[in-house]
């Protein structure tokens, strides 16, 4: 069980971020430079092989909307997967975009537009190229401060069933983090079981860590 003071300390932290977030209009300059980094990203990516599986996400309510970046990057001959929740508790499964961005349904209790679910972490993780993972917040160690439901860490986390976890020999994809730069280098409680990523872009780059 996670400690009182670092579950209230978190959620403090969320409700900050989840409020500055909704101050930044959709015409905010940042929205769409952000957007023109994970592009920027992907093409170079894409550079390096011929074929290239995405897993990106669908951006809910103020979230930084990656739309243009994933509709341009399927257009460009990669495949895009985005995540599909089947249950609290429960890890994600993944299904493919094979849409424009727009004309996916929202479903479920956040409205997040998903598609079918067709494969499980184990199989996406074997051919992926790159994660794109949404968060309120990644330290500068990559650590990272989610909705709160725990998805990503049962999937991808050190406990989870696909963990992204960088052993010799092993293909593992690029993750990379996407947030605000303001809400980067945050500093947060981390759990044994959360998710860590490569790197983190954000409108004003890709940053290493
Ligand atoms: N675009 C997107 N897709 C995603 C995620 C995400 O963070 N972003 N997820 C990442 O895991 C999963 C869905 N998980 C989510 C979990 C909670 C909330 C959420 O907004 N929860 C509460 C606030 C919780 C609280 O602080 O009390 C809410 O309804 O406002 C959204 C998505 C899978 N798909
Ligand atoms: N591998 C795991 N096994 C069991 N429980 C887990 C695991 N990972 C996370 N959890 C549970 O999920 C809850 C939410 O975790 P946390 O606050 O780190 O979510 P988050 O990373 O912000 O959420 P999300 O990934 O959905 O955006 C925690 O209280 C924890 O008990």
């Amino acid at each position: 069980m996670e400690g009182t003071v670092a579950h209230a300390r978190k959620k403090e932290l969320r409700q900050r971020i989840r409020s500055r977030r909704s101050t930044l209009s959709a015409d905010h300059p940042a929205r769409s430079e952000l957007n023109a980094q994970v592009s920027a990203l992907i093409e170079s990516v894409m550079r390096e092989g011929a074929h290239l599986n995405i897993l990106a996400y669908a951006s809910i309510a103020h979230e930084p909307s990656i739309d243009d970046a994933l509709d341009q990057a399927r257009t460009n001959g990669a495949r895009v997967y985005l995540p599909v929740v089947t249950g609290a508790g429960e890890p994600l499964m993944f299904g493919e975009a094979t849409v424009p961005m727009k004309e996916l349904t929202p479903a479920g209790t956040w409205g997040i537009r998903e598609p079918r679910p067709t494969v499980g972490a184990e199989q996406l993780v074997s051919d992926l190229g790159l994660a794109l993972i949404p968060g309120l917040s990644f330290s500068a160690e990559g650590d990272r401060l989610g909705n709160g439901g725990g998805f990503y860490d049962r999937t991808f986390g050190p406990q989870g069933v696909a963990p992204l976890l960088r052993e010799p020999g092993r293909h593992l994809p690029l993750s990379a983090g996407v947030c605000f730069e303001a809400e980067y280098g945050g500093k947060f409680p981390v759990a044994a079981w959360d998710l860590r990523v490569d790197a983190v872009v954000t409108e004003e780059g890709l940053r290493t860590v």
